[in-house]
């Protein structure tokens, strides 16, 4: 009896593109069976394989769609922003002095602090762009969108924040703002994107979390204090503008320069 370890050469395999497959596992269709079967269309496009083609899909119609877009700055926050509330006007400014310096205003094209920087980037005469998500609830693109793409990975749609974005502002939001401010924060440590400033409104809001990053994150050694730097956090809309488009147009990192901490307003 061979042992389980032993070369078998004479068990046949066949081959599916670059995969191939014995025993239990060679058994089956071949892949002209399945192209030419039309009786369960709907299984084929949920195939991984498949995925991966509308995957590629999703990034080949986002770069196609943005490659024109220009200088921009991403701009997040939380999608439950009440319109009329201080952090959505906050939110209207901050889309509409970056229009009015030249930066389209890139969102996730939803409703709360993304709908507040989309109408303040129309109101400013830029460019307003939104990259929608497809959630399991119908979710609209916010009405202040003019150039709208809408992807259904969260993966591929982050790509495009960042791609075609030279810098973050990011309102108070939630687990969607955090997963994006920690992507951004993340890439710029490891010297994935270089220059990028990522300023947050809002002292009183981020304080707490910037406190626990130097308290538990820096004191435990699990992130460098320069990592504090990769961030600075404003009070208003013209301060975080201001602090983004400057560091954008003289190339530097995000980090604040005026030597005060994060979490503090800058002089
Ligand atoms: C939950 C609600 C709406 C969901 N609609 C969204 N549309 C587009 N983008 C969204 C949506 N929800 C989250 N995002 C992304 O995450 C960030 C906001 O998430 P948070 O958890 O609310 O902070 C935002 O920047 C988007 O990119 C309410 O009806």
């Amino acid at each position: 009896m061979s042992s389980p370890t032993e070369k078998k050469t004479d068990v046949p395999a066949r081959h599916r593109g670059p995969v191939q497959l014995r025993r239990g596992l060679a058994e089956g269709t071949t892949a002209d069976q399945h192209l030419l079967d039309t009786r369960s269309p709907a299984d084929f496009t949920s195939t991984d394989p498949w995925r991966v083609l509308r995957i590629q899909a999703e990034f080949v119609e986002g770069f196609g769609a943005l490659a024109d877009v220009g200088p921009a700055v991403s701009v997040f926050g939380s999608a439950r922003t009440k319109p009329g509330s201080a952090y959505y006007e906050t939110g209207v400014e901050v889309g509409r002095l970056l229009a009015e310096a030249g930066f389209a205003v890139i969102t996730g094209g939803g409703p709360g602090s993304m709908d507040a920087a989309n109408k303040g980037a129309v109101e400013g005469k830029g460019l307003s762009v939104g990259l929608g998500i497809e959630l399991p609830f119908e979710q609209g693109m916010n009405q202040w969108v003019d150039l709208g793409v809408n992807f259904r990975y969260f993966f591929a749609r982050k790509t495009m924040f960042v791609k075609y974005a030279q810098g973050f502002i990011v309102l108070p939001g939630g687990y969607g703002t955090l997963d994006e401010l920690f992507e951004a924060m993340v890439l710029v440590q490891t010297h994935k994107v270089t220059s990028f400033p990522i300023v947050l409104i809002g002292t009183a809001f981020w304080g707490p979390l910037v406190a626990w990053l130097k308290d538990t994150l820096v004191a435990d050694g699990l992130v460098s204090p320069k990592d504090l730097d990769i961030i600075s956090v404003v009070d208003t809309a013209e301060e975080a503008v201001s602090k983004v488009v400057g560091a954008i147009r003289s190339g530097e990192p995000g980090t604040d320069s005026s030597g005060t901490e994060p979490g503090t307003t800058a002089p």
